[in-house]
């Protein structure tokens, strides 16, 4: 496996206050890798840490061979609260990211129709954030991170405040074009069962500092479907292995 993100005893502090330490895990190409832990472990600040929006303190943290010093245009960002202008309708929300940085390439045309179809938002293109549904708004703000046409997709927690049918949903657009695209997908999630249904595989954190504790296989078949996988008994046993190993069964 070539690592595409490779961290090797990578810590931070904040004020003199350890928050990650020791964290070593490689990320291979085209992999789906999700992070769980408890809350404060420092998942969020791992991601940040990784995408070079942050320095991290110790050990080292290479992408594609190279130290992380500074954010790059092959990784893209999708965070907790999204980043939708409501002044802007969905096109040029779209193309925000690619706008503010001038190393990003500007899709053409018939690649943006493509990005928004592939998002489910045809016919949207010139409404704004407040005429869209919350699930919606996610499509947007995921599709804000692929418009730079990134190799990465780092999501931290993107669907935590959606009712579940809605995360289904957006579970499977994930899915589809992560299998579509080969991306490689690094997701903080504070749910087992998301994070079993879309990942190759999980990372379990332990409290702060958070560290790497398990590095757990899910070796269920692809494609996977939210009825049919959680119905597969292994789906059951990973849940809860992975709620034993989080301290919650
Ligand atoms: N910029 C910062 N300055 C100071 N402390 C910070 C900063 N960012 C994060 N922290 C602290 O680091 C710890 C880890 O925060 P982080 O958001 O990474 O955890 P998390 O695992 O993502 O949490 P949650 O699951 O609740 O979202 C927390 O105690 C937080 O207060």
């Amino acid at each position: 496996m070539s690592a595409v993100i490779s961290m090797a005893g990578a810590g931070k502090a904040f004020d003199g206050r350890k928050v990650l330490a020791n964290v070593s895990a490689e990320i291979g190409a085209a992999e789906f890798v999700s992070v769980l832990g408890p809350s404060g472990c420092g998942k969020s600040t791992l991601l940040r840490l990784i995408a070079g929006l942050e320095p991290f303190d110790d050990g080292g943290i290479l992408f594609n061979g190279a130290v992380v010093q500074a954010p790059s245009p092959d990784m893209g960002f999708v965070f907790q609260t999204s980043n939708l202008l409501p002044w802007l309708n969905v096109r040029d929300n779209l193309l925000l990211g690619v706008d503010l940085d001038p190393a990003a390439k500007r899709p053409d045309v018939a690649a943006l129709a493509e990005l928004v179809e592939t998002l489910g938002l045809t016919g949207f293109e010139d409404s704004h954030p407040h005429q869209l549904s919350g699930g919606m708004r996610h499509r947007v703000a995921i599709g804000q991170a692929l418009a730079r046409g990134p190799q990465v997709l780092l999501m931290d927690e993107p669907f935590g405040a959606l009712d579940a049918l809605t995360r289904d949903r957006l579970n499977m657009e994930l899915l589809r074009i992560w299998q579509r695209d080969r991306k490689t997908v690094l997701l903080v999630t504070h749910s087992i069962s998301e994070a079993v249904l879309l990942s190759d595989r999980v990372l379990v954190m332990s409290e702060r500092p958070g560290t790497i504790i398990e590095d757990v296989r899910i070796d269920l078949p692809r494609p996977r479907d939210p009825s049919t996988t959680r119905e597969d008994p292994a789906f059951g046993d990973y849940v809860v292995r992975l709620s034993k190993l989080m301290g919650v069964s």
